[in-house]
């Protein structure tokens, strides 16, 4: 598997300042938007938790006023199994920060099952994740992978934690290893809170476009040790269809060969 996974081009952009990374960002998000609205009339894009969520404002500003909200459909590739109203949310944080602010149909919000969130039921919550995705393939609204079946969304937005974890597959815990199920869950996960859902591999692997943002010194040996093709980092597996890039702030690329 390493050597199939080296055989996929990781790009990377390193930007002076961790605005610079989220403007980036955004424009990158703006240019997809336009692109799948106008192939498809839809835009699929799945959101991570974490410094993300605030880099996202990015895209309030005027110049891309002309993004075509309404055909936006939002995903999360994890989700803290906490109600929604907790600060811990992903979804609420996404939603006070960034989603309350555009005009995307509140049905194209793809939240976890509320009932799961005030109860705790990572389980149940990953079950019912699984079906909704499976349900909008049916509808076409998600494309699939070639002939595999797995869905392909357009474009995820992804970060990753010092110990280079991405989505909430953790490095050691056996959710890396899932293949046959969409969505998986994690009920000790070393970040807190410890209840989640996450995207497998291979479905974040499947999308078109996947770009993780890394800001800060605290994950620049996890960016060196991924760049050095060390797989038992997750973020270290990841591909895309189309394109996986990196971008980075200077701090994050510090400890890469060429920034040393
Ligand atoms: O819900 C979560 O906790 C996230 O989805 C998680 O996978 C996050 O993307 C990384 O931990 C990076 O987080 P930071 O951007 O805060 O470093």
């Amino acid at each position: 598997m390493a050597a199939a996974l080296a055989n996929k081009k990781r790009e990377k952009i390193v930007f002076p300042t961790e605005n610079d990374v989220a403007k980036a960002m955004a424009k990158y998000t703006f240019n997809l938007s336009k692109k799948f609205c106008k192939e498809r009339g839809y835009f699929t894009i799945v959101l991570s938790g974490g410094d993300l969520v605030l880099w996202l404002k990015q895209l309030l500003v005027p110049e891309y006023a002309e993004t075509e909200w309404s055909k936006w459909h939002v995903f999360w590739v994890d989700e803290r199994v906490v109600p929604l109203d907790d600060k811990d949310s992903n979804y609420k944080q996404t939603l006070d920060s960034f989603l309350s602010k555009v005009p995307i149909p509140t049905s194209n919000i793809y939240a976890i099952d509320q009932d799961c969130a005030a109860l705790g039921d990572a389980k149940g919550a990953a079950i019912l994740y699984e079906e909704g995705i499976k349900k909008l393939v049916n509808q076409n609204i998600i494309r699939t992978y070639k002939s595999s079946g797995f869905p392909q969304f357009d474009l995820q937005l992804l970060g990753m934690g010092p110990d280079g974890h991405m989505a909430s597959l953790f490095p050691g815990h056996y959710q890396i290893n899932e293949k046959a199920n969409l969505v998986t869950y994690i009920t000790n996960s070393p970040k807190l809170p410890p209840k989640r859902i996450t995207f497998t591999l291979p479905v974040i692997n499947c999308a078109s476009y996947n770009l993780m943002a890394v800001c800060g010194e605290a994950q620049a040996d996890a960016v060196a040790k991924v760049f050095k093709d060390d797989f038992n980092l997750p973020s270290a597996r990841l591909t895309a269809d189309t394109q996986a890039i990196w971008y980075l702030d200077k701090a994050a690329a510090s400890k890469l060969p060429e920034c040393l």
